[in-house]
């Protein structure tokens, strides 16, 4: 028994048991020793610094105290032989990491430590920090420390330990930092300092000469190793190992002859009992959590292997999967990229953290990028889309599927998005090959047979719910089996993607020009009129354009060939039986067109064939006569309320030499579908100008004013007010004397240039009326803004005023608003007296009408 146990005897049984296994330090029969074999005498470097009674140098120049000792003894049996190198404990540390050293006792182990240098396995030590006061000074326990001054060794393991239990306690104490143990024991004991906190070895011994003592505040427990430096005496380490754990079944080994031997010297011989207790309970309680410490440090090294391996295993599965990962902070900066992503970037990993898609992406991409991580990081959605991103370099484009999801901390708050995209480009590029080859011919580009049914399947859909006119023609090139048997196939080819071009050329961009096979093609028209009649003729314009183009040779090699095609044109609106239907009507059309001589336009409803046959005649007809002088202006009576003249309207009529005088409700509609109304109207106005002038030189003709129809066309024309302007200027007529009537339709579209123009007409001195008024949709608010001198009343009202009074009621309103609006009110249309006094009550003081005088050819003036 050593002596420190012998002052346990009267312990308990159980308390004597944790005392002896916090104390692991045993004895091993000396005989065991005895089985190594003598090997020659290594020379082992051994760092000595002093701390009483751990370490100190010993007057024979060897390491002395409890570790110097046990040192001393396991050299001895492993024939080192011992050079002790003394050295302060910062130095010693640095000396065995530079290898100047080759053992160093005393070091307690820790995460940082273990980065440099290599420990043992069991501890050759086990020691604790406690506090040690002054006498006098009341410190019992931790919250007694507070605002004392406590001196703690600067930058050692207890300076740290206390500052940080001290703030978890919430206590706040003066820690006074000192160069050594001796300094803040002298300082403690000259009432400079309250208390000391040293580790208990240098404690025990010093404090009684100090006359300090030591308190019950003990923490820190610290397990005490020798070092090597890492990775250079492993062998040192393993003999240690070896005499360590033998040394632990013997009784009187030497290492508790090390310790009875210089504890011995440092336990005061009278200690109080209660000391005692309270030592023995923080000594067993210390060795359990040494063990648990032990325990957990093990635990902890297994689960840091653990991680290694499992980010180790999680790293190559990420970087070896097909796909790019990534981790963008709240700020969308990369945070985690797999080598995929890396590579994609041309980028180390240390060049991709941190930064944004600015880096990587062109701006549209990073816009579209932006939008979708923002829905995740700021959202919290989960976002599954397909992405087309572009290289910052706007040179190489790559389609992905992209899955992105939030990442949330414990508290559910997100921090970071976590996407994983997949790229799908050559999936794209396959799809899109197999996509040209399903639904485009391959010779010209053009969509094949399948896209036409669908797209006109489509067509018939969109007509059941907004009703346009759209028409349908087959086109079929003329004597095309003729070509390929001269010339052979391959100028057939040719020849079909020239006639590609042309076509392609003579329709809109909302029209679909399709290959159906071989010499067919067939042309798609939308947007046409709703009327048929219109439909029908704006699909004629379009085939005769085809047909003319067309019809202009073709270079084929060196030859130059002429070629031509038939057109079968079926008008499609709502009430087409089918697709299938449809087809076949123009088809069959197409089939009459051959059957007529081929180069010909053929539409499968004979009835619209004869009115599109009918309406080219009229128009050649209307160029005709316009250019050899076949109409002729009429002109009508428009009177006040006194029945005095005071102009007319111009109406146009068309003397035909075989029909006779044409009224203009059988031609200005042709004339305006035909773009022929233009030059018509300037012919009209011109004429009407030209009247004017012939009435200026006496009176009262000179008074009288000529009111002129200008068709929408007309009006849109750019120029319309300069052609006005050069007829006035070239006629000399007055322009007080000329009135333009525009109808409201003519109004309602682009309203801002509407109102410059009639505003620049106005400013010529030209008078304006609005036509046909009443029939439109013109509101308060518009004929507020229009420059206009009148309001004509359209002849329907009048027709019906004297039946039904909501026409009176209407006449009624139209004169109350121009009134308000300070315009004119002239009724048209008006036969008979009761109209006219009818008109009159109602506030309308200016007619025109049969009652007044027809449309002649010479200007008449009213006779009542
Ligand atoms: N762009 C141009 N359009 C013109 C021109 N000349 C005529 N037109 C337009 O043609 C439509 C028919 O005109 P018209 O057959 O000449 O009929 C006009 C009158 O004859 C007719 N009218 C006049 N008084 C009576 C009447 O008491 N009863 C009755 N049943 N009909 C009558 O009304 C027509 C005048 O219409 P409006 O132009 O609205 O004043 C017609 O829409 C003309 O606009 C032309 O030169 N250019």
């Amino acid at each position: 028994m050593w002596s420190t146990d012998l002052k346990f005897g009267h312990l308990h049984g159980r308390m004597r048991l944790c005392w002896l296994v916090w104390l692991w330090l045993c004895t091993l029969p000396v005989s065991a020793l005895a089985e190594h074999a003598i090997a020659p005498t290594p020379v082992v470097r051994v760092g000595v610094y002093t701390n009483m009674p751990k370490i100190l140098m010993g007057q024979d120049g060897q390491p002395s105290g409890i570790l110097g000792d046990v040192l001393v003894a396991i050299a001895k049996l492993e024939h080192w032989q011992l050079v002790a190198v003394p050295c302060e404990w910062q130095a010693c540390l640095n000396a065995l990491q530079n290898g100047q050293i080759d053992l160093m006792p005393d070091v307690a182990f820790t995460e940082q430590r273990a980065e440099v240098f290599d420990f043992h396995t069991t501890p050759a030590l086990l020691s604790w920090s406690q506090i040690y006061k002054r006498k006098g000074v009341s410190i019992r326990a931790i919250p007694d420390l507070k605002d004392q001054r406590i001196a703690v060794v600067s930058g050692s393991i207890q300076a740290s330990f206390l500052a940080t239990m001290l703030s978890s306690f919430g206590i706040t104490a003066q820690l006074v930092p000192v160069d050594s143990f001796e300094q803040g024991f002298e300082r403690v004991a000259h009432g400079k300092l309250d208390a000391v906190a040293a580790n208990r070895f240098f404690g025990d011994l010093h404090a009684p000469s100090y006359q300090l003592e030591a308190t019950a505040i003990v923490f820190q427990p610290a397990q005490l190793f020798y070092a090597t430096a890492k990775g250079k005496h492993p062998e040192l380490l393993t003999a240690i190992d070896r005499h360590l754990d033998q040394w632990q079944l013997q009784s009187d080994s030497p290492s508790g002859q090390a310790l009875r031997r210089w504890l011995q010297k440092s336990i005061p011989s009278v200690i109080p009992p209660m000391m005692w207790w309270g030592l023995a309970v923080l000594l067993g309680l210390l060795g359990l959590v040494s063990l648990v410490n032990l325990w957990l440090r093990r635990q902890v090294t297994l689960k840091t292997q653990h991680l290694q391996a499992s980010e180790t295993r999680l790293n190559i599965i990420l970087n070896s999967v097909d796909a790019f990962i990534y981790i963008k902070d709240r700020q969308l900066r990369y945070q985690y990229a797999n080598s995929k992503v890396c590579e994609l970037f041309g980028r180390p990993l240390d060049q991709v953290m941190n930064q944004t898609d600015e880096v990587f992406f062109d701006a549209v991409t990073v816009a579209k990028l932006r939008i979708n991580d923002l829905r995740v990081i700021e959202r919290g959605e989960r976002v599954e889309e397909e992405e087309v991103n572009r290289s910052s370099d706007g040179l190489v484009e790559h389609s992905y599927v992209s899955v992105k999801l939030p990442l949330r901390d414990a508290e559910g708050h997100i921090y970071a998005l976590c996407g994983i995209s997949t790229d799908i480009t050559k999936r794209k590029q396959a799809e899109e090959v197999i996509h040209q080859l399903a639904f485009y011919d391959p010779l010209t580009g053009l969509p094949n047979r399948r896209l036409l049914q669908d797209r006109v399947q489509q067509l018939l859909m969109t007509l059941a719910r907004t009703p346009q006119g759209a028409a349908l023609m087959f086109i079929d090139v003329d004597n095309f089996k003729d070509i390929n048997d001269t010339l052979g196939h391959d100028m057939g080819d040719a020849l079909l993607r020239q006639i590609t071009q042309r076509m392609s050329e003579c329709i809109r961009a909302q029209d679909t020009l399709a290959r159906q096979g071989g010499d067919e093609f067939v042309v798609m028209l939308v947007d046409l009129s709703v009327q048929p009649d219109v439909a029908a003729s704006e699909a004629q314009r379009v085939a005769q354009k085809i047909l003319a183009r067309l019809n202009v040779p073709y270079t084929l090699g060196n030859l130059q060939h002429q070629a031509s095609v038939s057109i079968g044109v079926a008008l499609v609106d709502a009430e087409n039986p089918s697709r299938e239907e449809l087809f076949k009507q123009a088809d069959l059309a197409m089939y009459q067109a051959k059957a007529a001589g081929r180069n010909a336009l053929r539409f499968f409803n004979p009835s619209m064939q004869a009115k599109v046959m009918a309406r080219t005649t009229l128009e050649a007809d209307l160029r005709w006569a316009l250019e050899h002088d076949e109409f002729v202006l009429y002109y009508q009576p428009q009177v006040n309320a006194q029945g005095q003249t005071l102009g007319f309207e111009a109406l146009v009529r068309w003397q035909h030499p075989m029909r006779g005088l044409v009224p203009p409700g059988e031609f200005i509609a042709t004339a305006e579908s035909c773009g022929l109304i233009v030059p018509l109207g300037r012919w009209i106005l011109h004429t009407a100008c030209q009247q004017l002038v012939a009435w200026a030189s006496q009176a009262p003709q000179d008074q009288w004013t000529i009111a002129v129809n200008v068709s929408a066309q007309q009006f849109r024309q750019t120029d319309f007010v300069a052609q006005v302007q050069k007829v006035l200027q070239k006629t000399g007529a007055h322009p007080a004397r000329l009135e333009l009537e525009l109808t409201e339709s003519q109004l309602v579209d682009d309203i801002p240039s509407v109102i410059d123009k009639m505003g620049a007409l106005r400013d010529l001195g030209v008078r304006l009326s609005l036509d046909d008024f009443g029939t439109g949709y013109s509101s308060l608010a518009m004929l507020k803004r229009l420059p206009l001198n009148q309001l004509k009343i359209d002849q329907a009202f009048v027709r019906d005023m004297l039946k039904d009074p909501q026409d009176a009621a209407i006449i009624r309103a139209i004169v109350t608003m121009g009134e308000s609006l300070s315009l004119d009110v002239i009724a048209e249309g008006v036969e008979l007296t009761a109209q006219r006094d009818a008109l009159l009550s109602l506030g309308c003081r200016y007619y025109q009408g049969y009652l007044f005088g027809r449309p002649t050819a010479q200007p008449t003036p009213c006779q009542m």
